[in-house]
């Protein structure tokens, strides 16, 4: 038991998925595993073990932005063991070369976040996932045809912005979609010697304007979290 999660020694395997939606873990257990066991319901941030091609996999809500999924994080893996986290999120498209039901698998993410940057006087860390995941998830993706980019994306504190100058300034850049978790979990990967990647679903477009409705993202998340689950195992 932890402060936040209150599953006992052994419930959570080592290996997990992270969705920031709790309701997101549900649906990965209910649809993906078998024999799905609810591990988790404090503050309604669900967690989950079960079975998947013979293997057990957890996921668990993390909820939104750095503070709240690096509290998960560090805890299932101080507290329980966790040597694999997998965050399978949505983003917002930063390139017109990447469309909404895309997969952004994140090389790297840059941040702003004090999450990070508060661990340093002096320099600007570089959050990057871990390089057998990205591979593997890579590959997973392609053998399956789905639409799939690599490279850096951003992970901001902020939903609502006031401003998008640098925004785009970065999107210049090669910054393929914003979201607001990755970095820190980067960051924790390497503080405690774990393996964490980024797979996230592009969910809206932040240059067209683009969008998918809810049964398109439905149909998108399975083929993010098809990738997680495979990944999670090799
Ligand atoms: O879909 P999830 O995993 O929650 O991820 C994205 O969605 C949330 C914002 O709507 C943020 O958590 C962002 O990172
Ligand atoms: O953080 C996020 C997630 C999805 N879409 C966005 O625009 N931002």
């Amino acid at each position: 038991m932890s402060v936040h999660i209150e599953a006992k020694p052994g419930e959570i395997a080592d290996k997990i998925l992270l969705p920031g939606d709790p309701l997101r873990a549900k649906y990965i257990a209910e649809t993906f595993l078998e024999d799905p066991v609810c591990y988790n319901q404090v503050r309604g941030m669900l967690g989950y073990t079960g079975i998947y091609k013979g293997e057990r996999v957890s996921v668990q809500g993390t909820g939104m932005g750095m503070p709240s999924a690096t509290i998960y994080a560090q805890e299932l893996i101080e507290s329980y063991g966790v040597k694999r986290l997998i965050r399978v999120g949505t983003c917002g498209a930063l390139s017109e070369e990447v469309h909404v039901r895309d997969l952004i698998l994140a090389q790297g993410a840059v941040t702003s976040s004090a999450m990070v940057q508060k661990n340093f006087q002096k320099f600007y860390y570089s959050p990057i996932a871990d390089f057998h995941l990205l591979k593997t998830a890579y590959e997973v993706a392609n053998k399956q045809g789905f639409t799939t980019h690599v490279g850096n994306i951003l992970s901001e504190d902020s939903f609502y912005k006031e401003d998008m100058t640098e925004t785009f300034q970065l999107a210049e850049l090669g910054i393929k979609g914003v979201e607001m978790e990755a970095a820190a979990l980067y960051y924790l990967g390497a503080k405690f010697n774990v393996q964490a990647v980024a797979i996230c679903t592009v969910s809206d477009h932040m240059i067209t304007g683009e969008e998918t409705t809810s049964l398109e993202r439905q149909t998108t998340f399975d083929e993010m979290i098809k990738v997680g689950l495979e990944t999670a195992l090799n």
